[in-house]
């Protein structure tokens, strides 16, 4: 089985790559330059040379903060370049397996969200993916939008990389930690979406298609997700860092972001049989690799 995958060095599409030689899947990267999300007509003409079996929209501006004053870049590149991708894929009959965030819900609520939650982003990158839901949706019915949060991997730039990096000039550290979520990494997502790839290339019941949530189980702020990555190099270096719990006022950024974006997985677990593991037992093994 092909699977194209868009975007060449982001973390998901690397961990795709490293992932489906173990599962005996052929991925196919396609990105930058040949294939600019920002400019649809290249979407075509690469797709449909290609001819895979399935499509894994990987790529999108995920800068969240710069997203504020790149309204138009980051519409171009989630919405309008997923909408060319979905709008191929139907005419090519294939299956599109689209990433999508945890940043699509407000997060003022205390609850754990469900995918027929109200959705409202309270950032121009929320808002961005969210339009690429919908479009992706509006231009096929054969489609699984995975909502997921909080990635990180051994690859691209990403949280667990941060705080390592920072650790290298610092001793202590402040981290928010009135934001609510679960951190997930690239690994488990990919071993994911390979499988529900491969289940919607041979299996057209209307279940296996529409919005899911797919995260690490668990739960935690970024300063709990600080503190685990800091255990880790204690134990691995010796090296001792400190985290300062802080509240969102505290940290001031560009781009609001949601105070609970903690999200249900029953959906995935009931439909697909897929339960991603506890986030902190993935830090681990993203860490082992990393220090
Ligand atoms: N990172 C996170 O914390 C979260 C991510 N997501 C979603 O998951 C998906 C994967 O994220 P992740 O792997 O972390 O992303 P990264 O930020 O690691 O990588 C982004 C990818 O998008 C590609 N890209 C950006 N602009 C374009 C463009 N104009 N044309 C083609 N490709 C482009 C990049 O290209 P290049 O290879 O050339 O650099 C890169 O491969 C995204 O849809 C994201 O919105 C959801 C929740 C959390
Ligand atoms: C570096 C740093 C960040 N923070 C805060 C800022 C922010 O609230 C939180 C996480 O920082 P980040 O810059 O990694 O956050 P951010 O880039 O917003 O991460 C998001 O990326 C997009 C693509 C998604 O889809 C989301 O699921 C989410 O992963 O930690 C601190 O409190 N202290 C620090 O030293
Ligand atoms: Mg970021």
């Amino acid at each position: 089985m092909r699977i194209a995958v868009t975007g060449k060095q982001g973390q998901v599409v690397t961990a795709l790559i490293e992932r489906g030689a173990e599962a005996g899947v052929e991925i196919v990267a396609v990105g930058r330059p040949e294939l600019d999300l920002a400019d649809p007509s290249s979407i075509r003409r690469v797709l449909s040379e290609l001819k895979p079996d399935a499509i894994v929209s990987a790529a999108a501006y995920t800068a969240v903060d710069k997203a504020e004053s790149e309204q138009e870049l980051a519409f171009a590149v989630n919405a309008k370049g997923p909408q060319a991708l979905a709008e191929v894929a139907d005419e090519l009959g294939i299956p599109v397996v689209h990433l999508s965030t945890d940043y699509v819900f407000p997060g003022d609520s205390q609850g754990i969200y469900v995918e027929t939650d109200a959705t409202g982003p309270v950032s121009v990158y929320g808002k961005s993916k969210l339009a690429g839901e919908e479009a992706i949706a509006a231009a096929t019915p054969n489609h699984a939008i995975l909502r997921t949060a909080w990635v990180y991997s051994p690859f691209g730039a990403n949280f667990v990389k941060t705080m390592l990096r920072l650790a290298e000039t610092r001793d202590a550290l402040n981290v928010v930690a009135d934001q609510h979520g679960t951190p997930t990494s690239a690994l488990d997502i990919a071993d994911a979406v390979i499988a529900i790839a491969k289940r919607l290339a041979s299996d057209a019941d209307p279940k296996l298609r529409g919005v899911f949530h797919l995260t690490g189980s668990g739960e935690a702020t970024w300063a709990d997700f600080a503190d685990e990555i800091f255990a880790g190099l204690k134990a691995k270096s010796g090296r001792q860092i400190s985290v300062g719990r802080i509240t969102t006022d505290q940290y001031p950024t560009p781009a609001k972001r949601p105070a609970n974006s903690r999200l249900s997985n029953d959906k995935l677990a009931n439909t697909y049989g897929i339960v991603l593991p506890d986030w902190k037992q993935s830090t681990k093994v993203v860490l082992d690799r990393l220090l």
